[in-house]
């Protein structure tokens, strides 16, 4: 056994062209000379700096400050060595743009002041344009000066996942409001789903017009969702809001968690990688979602509290599993726990480069 590592001190901007970067060409299912590794949630509470630049600033307000967004972002970039940065952001910060009165509680989650279940309701859900964001433009402008040939990826949550968030007024096991909405009163359903495309394509938009290299889309509790409900309700939504930046050519990225049944719809919807949570080994995702896309994921995040051994063990199996698919790029099946030791995270990018490096 050896020690936990110091965190690694990355000289940033990193040279290279990031459309040109193991990630983009990972995702293309191109050659690559190594896998490259990021971390859903890489950058957040298991970081002490995140920690303590956090301490005073509410998340939303951290999320529309440039300075903060720019220094929380490249945080596990400079630590872990990750081959990509993720914005900081959430997926519901568009909505507050919009002016959606809704707070982030620790804790808890997103937490919406008045939720959207009429049509009058949703009459009040303006369009999103880039003058709502100007601010996630410049902090989207300033991180990829300073990153350099380390690719950004930017985001956006899909419409299911946002409806759900703004249906039932918070965080829900069941989702029973907004499953009751979408059966009572589908022409509501529809029309507020494709709103929400709007506003999650056009968030897509301008980060990728900023210079973001990559996207993902978060359906984080798609997966709550029939085949059948997701094909017929879901779908068509999440693939307006991914076509948006489909011209773009930077790689798209679709994921959502316990979506073992959905993979190949969700595939369908229109992307270049499909996500695949830690249920479904990495070389099953591939097959499900039809044999033609790249694949991100899939360590269990709860695993990184075990002994190194069996994380070790488990990250041997994941490349093993996902150099049968048309292109891997390593994660986790869903974030980072808050509680997770950063030193285990920065053991596993080095695993992961030094078990794949290729002349
Ligand atoms: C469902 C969802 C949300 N937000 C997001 C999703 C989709 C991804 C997923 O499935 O996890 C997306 C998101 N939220 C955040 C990021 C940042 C980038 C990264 O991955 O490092 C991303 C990509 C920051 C955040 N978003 C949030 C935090 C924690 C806030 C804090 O540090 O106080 C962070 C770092 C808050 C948030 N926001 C949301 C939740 C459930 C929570 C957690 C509540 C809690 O446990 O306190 C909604």
């Amino acid at each position: 056994m050896t020690t936990a590592p110091v965190p690694q001190t990355l000289t940033l901007p990193t040279p290279g062209d990031p459309a040109d970067s193991v990630l983009v060409r990972a995702a293309r299912g191109q050659q690559v000379e190594r896998t490259p590794v990021w971390f859903m949630r890489q950058a957040g509470r298991s970081l002490p700096e995140y920690r303590e630049v956090r301490a005073d600033v509410p998340m939303l307000q951290a999320c529309r400050t440039p300075d903060l967004v720019t220094e929380i972002t490249l945080q596990p970039v400079r630590r872990h060595g990750v081959d990509a940065a993720i914005f900081f952001s959430d997926i519901v910060v568009p909505l507050q743009a919009v002016g959606v009165d809704l707070d982030i509680v620790a804790g808890v989650g997103p937490v919406v002041a008045e939720p959207i279940r009429t049509r009058a309701d949703l009459d009040r859900l303006p369009e999103l344009t880039p003058e709502h964001v100007t601010d996630i433009a410049e902090s989207v402008r300033r991180l990829v000066s300073a990153l350099g040939g380390t690719p950004l990826i930017g985001f956006a949550g899909a419409p299911f996942t946002l409806a759900s968030y703004l249906v039932e007024g918070g965080p829900s096991r069941n989702h029973e409001k907004t499953k009751a909405l979408m059966a009572g009163d589908p022409q509501l359903w529809h029309d507020l789903c494709a709103r929400l495309a709007q506003i999650s394509g056009e968030f897509l938009r301008v980060q990728v017009e900023a210079g973001a290299s990559a996207v993902q889309l978060f359906d984080s509790w798609a997966g709550a969702l029939s085949l059948d409900d997701y094909t017929r309700q879901v779908q068509q939504h999440s693939a307006k809001a991914l076509a948006t930046v489909a011209d773009s050519g930077v790689p798209r990225i679709h994921f959502g968690v316990g979506t073992g049944e959905l993979l190949g719809a969700m595939a369908d919807a229109g992307c270049e990688v499909i996500g695949v949570d830690f249920r479904v080994p990495l070389a099953e995702g591939a097959r499900r979602a039809g044999g033609r896309h790249a694949v991100q994921g899939n360590l269990d995040p709860a695993l990184l509290f075990a002994p190194w051994e069996p994380v070790e063990r488990a990250v041997l199996e994941t490349l093993e599993s996902g150099a049968q698919a048309p292109g891997h790029i390593f994660n986790l099946g869903h974030g980072v726990l808050p509680q997770t030791d950063p030193g285990v995270l920065t053991r596993v990018v080095e695993l992961v480069h030094e078990r794949t490096q290729r002349a």
